[in-house]
């Protein structure tokens, strides 16, 4: 059978590879083919299959029919053991780590070369090495348990980087890392790949698709549906191929799941993805909802704690808070939470104070981490949605069944949540799909504060525009939307007004965040100039 590459002799070859499961066929007869010496991008919407794909190749979920080759060889690989073993490792989107160990033991674990008895310091020497080469902070005795999502990414990454192997596969890497980062890593990859290596890269960013990625390989509902040269391509027929009806759906705005998905100009910015009626300065903002004074968290290994951090959100105006990650955002959305006690410092929402250990008074929380921090895996979407509202569905003890469903399948079908059903288990959902019924539900809730950390954080390009959409509506209702993001050009989008947390406190703040764009993206890593007093 002929491939998409003919004429390269393929690294990786898939053919006919199908993986259902249960009735949901998530890949179907998929040929794919990976040259080795190339970076290749595969693309496609949330709950396409890009994920199952490649955890077919990694031995998670081997396939129900189709055949694997490496180098030309058969291989049968049904386990990541064997993945590992015939030179296949992969970074996931969900990380696969130990919490109590720590970063220079995650690594030594993971590692082709550990030797037989485990050396701390050359362990944490390791480390070291590894991440200045990617231009990446990690403390070697930092307890992965405490480490922020950013920097469990960044373990991951060169854990896989570590091993050496021929095929290395990355399930949206960049997501949760800095924009400094990202170019170092590309950098690498490419690297990598002159080396002779293939390197598989599942993103939704177009600018790095056409950044670092020598081919393109589009899926849509489980099939492969076209592979591209990057270099014979442009942005706007790759988009037309991730999301064909977006240019159907603009003309109707009501359409539900996917709001309005502009040309795209260049492959510099995803921003032109998101419709310009997102803009700041809609609504007129209102009283403060929302006001954090001088918070403490006092520093564990690896992380800033937070040092006297202080914000305030006005009502009607979606606030940007814009760092590198793990400067803090995750003990400030602890705290607001109520699932970790501030040293110092004190929380106020809507003129009421925040009671030690509980969430804040009339707020929803969106966390970072949605697997370990927002869901229960094991429990339907329809059980996940009600946990934060069981109130409104119980009566004298009992739970009424049939409005959950009821609802449930409502936010199912408004937000174009793919799943096999409402009763499924959340784990069984990909994972832009779970993080857009974790968005739902915070939403359904219509809380006067909302803290979103990370909100788009793995969703394709429609689900992105449709989701900063619905922030902005929640603000123009009056809402106080706090948006804390690491993407800078995202947060501009978006953000009425911005402040930047570096080292657990607020550094800068601009009401103008277009027009301060170079002095936030200084000030996140570390400048000391704030906009409000230039
Ligand atoms: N372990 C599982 N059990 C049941 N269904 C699953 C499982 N893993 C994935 N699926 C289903 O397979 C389909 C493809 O999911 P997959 O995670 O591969 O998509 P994806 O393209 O990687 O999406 P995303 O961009 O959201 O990560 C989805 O319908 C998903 O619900």
């Amino acid at each position: 059978m002929s491939g998409p590459n003919d004429g390269d002799a393929a690294l990786l070859s898939l053919r006919g590879v199908c993986r259902s499961f249960g009735t949901t066929k998530a890949v179907r007869e998929v040929d794919f083919d990976v040259v080795a010496g190339t970076v290749h991008a595969l693309l496609g919407e949330n709950g396409a299959g890009k994920s199952t794909l490649m955890n077919v190749v990694y031995g998670v979920h081997p396939a129900d029919r189709g055949t694997i080759a490496i180098g030309g060889e058969p291989v049968r690989i049904e386990s990541p053991r064997q993945a590992l073993e015939r030179g296949i490792s992969m970074v996931h989107q969900h990380h696969q780590l130990i919490p109590s160990l720590t970063v220079a033991e995650s690594i030594a674990l993971a590692s082709r070369n550990t030797p037989w008895r485990y050396d701390r310091r050359s362990a944490a020497l390791q480390v070291t090495r590894l991440a200045s080469r990617l231009e990446l902070e990690l403390d070697p005795e930092a307890r992965v348990g405490e480490l922020s999502l950013g920097d469990r990414q960044r373990l991951e990454i060169i854990s896989a980087i570590d091993r050496d192997s021929q095929i290395i596969i990355l399930d949206e890497p960049t997501a949760v890392l800095a924009p400094t980062e990202v170019e170092p890593l590309f950098d690498l990859l490419r690297g990598l790949a002159d080396d002779g290596r293939a390197i598989i890269l599942i993103t939704h960013r177009m600018r790095e698709v056409f950044a670092v990625s020598d081919a393109i390989s589009v899926m849509r509902k489980g099939e492969l549906v076209a592979t591209l040269a990057t270099s014979a391509t442009d942005p706007n027929q790759v988009l037309d191929l991730v999301i064909p009806q977006r240019h159907r759906l603009a003309e109707t705005s009501s359409a539900p799941g996917v709001a309005e998905i502009e040309d795209v100009d260049s492959a510099e910015g995803d921003l032109n993805l998101v419709a310009a009626h997102l803009r700041p300065g809609r609504a007129t903002p209102g009283p403060d909802a929302l006001v954090v004074d001088a918070l403490e968290v006092a520093p564990a290994p690896g992380t800033t704690g937070l040092c006297g951090l202080s914000l305030t959100a006005r009502q009607g105006e979606i606030l940007g808070v814009i760092g590198v990650e793990g400067n803090g955002q995750h003990e400030l959305v602890e705290v607001l939470a109520g699932i970790r006690i501030a040293d110092g410092g004190h929380v106020v929402a809507c003129g009421e104070p925040q009671t030690r250990g509980r969430l804040a008074p009339h707020t929803a929380v969106v966390p970072e981490d949605r697997h370990r921090e927002a869901l229960v895996l094991d429990l339907s979407s329809e059980e996940n949605l009600v946990l934060p509202m069981l109130d409104r569905y119980s009566s004298v003890g009992l739970l009424s069944r049939s409005r959950m469903r009821a609802d449930t399948r409502a936010v199912i079908e408004d937000y174009a949540v793919v799943t096999a059903s409402a009763t499924a288990p959340t784990r069984s959902m990909s994972g832009g799909n779970q993080q857009k019924l974790v968005l739902a539900r915070a939403l359904a809730q219509s809380p006067k504060v909302l803290v979103v950390s990370q909100a788009t954080r793995g969703l394709d390009p429609g689900a992105t525009a449709e989701v900063l959409r619905r922030l902005r509506d929640a603000a123009n209702a009056g809402t106080a939307v706090v948006f804390i993001g690491s993407d800078l050009d995202e947060v501009v989008e978006i953000a009425d007004r911005a402040v930047v947390m570096y080292g657990g406190r607020i550094v800068g703040e601009s009401a103008d965040p277009d027009a301060s764009r170079d002095v936030l993206a200084g000030l996140m890593v570390g400048a000391d100039r704030d906009p409000a007093r230039d």
